[in-house]
């Protein structure tokens, strides 16, 4: 029996899990927050499994990777892996769809690095590395912005020229191999409406919000990059882009200092001063740290109308991924500032990590739903090795 092999590389963690050809899981791990206080996991079947926190203070992308191939070969010298399967967060126009990674596409997708430098430039790196460890193993593509490529053209736009928007600066939206999964998951509590107009909150390092309308995005809150939405680990998310020329033509800030400024120094860890990571936040007594913790509510909540304003309505709302799946406060403050849209919380359920948390009065649903990115991608890898 050969095997697939899932890599999923996000801004702040490495995650992988092993699938046999029916798609049943061998294993899953991940080593995550890599540039704080990084740590190991590994769930496997048997029980057999490990969790452990690296000495340093922070682990590259390379050595997250070395360490993880050699711990599956150690722990399970008879894999086959037979397709290694990559989560490249940017697809641009063209990948709407898995895709087997040749020469030709990894060159095309090398083009679309600046719009997401926290990830594409080390998806692809993995990729390479991944060819060397595995060279009769098929590479294949699976692409967070896929999910949101039937979107109404409508709701790409942006208020810029019609020439710039003819060159493919639209809103292209992220996280979408997460929110394929729940919207698989909607399917299967509420049938091929999915739940009408669900709002999914995939808030982890990276974080933003899909507008689903029976099981499909209508609209997301990043963009043409995944710098856009609520404030995130070490991005902005929505600024006035004012604030971009200011630093340029009037502080003389060079774009790449720009960039560095935008995506890795600002979020929760340039509010804070101190971290962003959410767990460190929720820890941290100080006012600053309180502070863009209330900014990181509203920020969220102001998504949250934008996008109920978008479908004109709301009937669940989901939480999903690291912060929406772990913790309780900060769900029961995003559920309490809903509160307009009739949402009311089953405190007791949600704290006590229950799925569905509304309350039995709540005029709207609310599920925390545990996203798998992996299978997703194992999905769409079984698919286009099936074709
Ligand atoms: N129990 C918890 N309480 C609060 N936040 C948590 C908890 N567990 C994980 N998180 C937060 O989830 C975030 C990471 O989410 P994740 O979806 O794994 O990120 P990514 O895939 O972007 O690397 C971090 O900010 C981390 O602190
Ligand atoms: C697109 C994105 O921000 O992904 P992640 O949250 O995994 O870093
Ligand atoms: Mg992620």
């Amino acid at each position: 029996m050969s095997h697939l092999l899932v890599l999923n590389a996000g801004s702040s963690s490495l995650k992988f899990a092993v699938f046999d050809r029916a798609l049943a899981e061998i294993c899953r791990g991940a080593i995550s927050a890599m540039g704080s206080a990084p740590r190991f996991q590994l769930e496997t079947a048997d029980d057999q499994s490990e969790k452990h926190a690296f000495s340093g203070a922070s682990l590259s992308m390379d050595d997250a990777l070395a360490y993880v191939l050699k711990r599956l070969a150690d722990r399970f010298p008879n894999l086959r892996i037979a397709a290694i399967g990559h989560r490249i967060v940017h697809g641009g126009v063209e990948f709407t769809k898995p895709a087997v990674l040749t020469s030709q596409t990894l060159a095309k997708l090398r083009e679309l690095e600046p719009l997401a430098p926290l990830h594409q430039p080390y998806n692809l790196a993995i990729v390479a590395e991944a060819q060397k460890h595995f060279p009769d193993a098929v590479q294949i593509g699976c692409f967070d912005t896929a999910f949101h490529a039937n979107r109404p053209k409508l709701q790409k736009l942006y208020g810029l020229p019609r020439a710039l928007i003819d060159e493919g600066m639209i809103s292209y939206g992220f996280h979408g191999l997460s929110f394929q999964f729940i919207s698989g998951q909607l399917r299967k509590r509420f049938g091929c409406e999915a739940g009408g107009k669900v709002i999914v909150l995939h808030l982890g390092s990276g974080s933003s919000l899909c507008a689903m309308q029976n099981g499909h995005s209508l609209a997301t809150t990043m963009g043409f990059s995944p710098l856009d939405g609520p404030v995130m680990a070490t991005r902005c998310g929505t600024i006035d882009p004012g604030i971009l020329l200011h630093l340029m033509l009037r502080k003389g800030m060079q774009p790449q200092a720009v960039e560095d400024l935008l995506y890795r120094k600002s979020g929760l860890a340039g509010l804070s001063g101190t971290s962003g990571d959410m767990q460190s936040l929720l820890a941290d007594t100080s006012d600053d740290a309180q502070e863009t913790l209330d900014y990181f509510v509203l920020s969220v909540s102001r998504q949250i109308g934008a996008l109920a304003a978008s479908m004109g309505g709301v009937d669940h709302l989901v939480f999903t991924a690291g912060i929406g799946e772990n913790s309780a406060p900060v769900r029961a403050r995003l559920a309490n500032a809903a509160g307009w849209l009739g949402l009311e919380l089953n405190e007791a359920a949600n704290d006590s990590g229950a799925v569905d948390i509304a309350d039995k009065n709540s005029r709207i649903g609310c599920l925390v739903l545990k996203t798998n990115e992996e299978l997703a991608m194992a999905e769409g890898m079984a698919t286009l090795l099936e074709q």
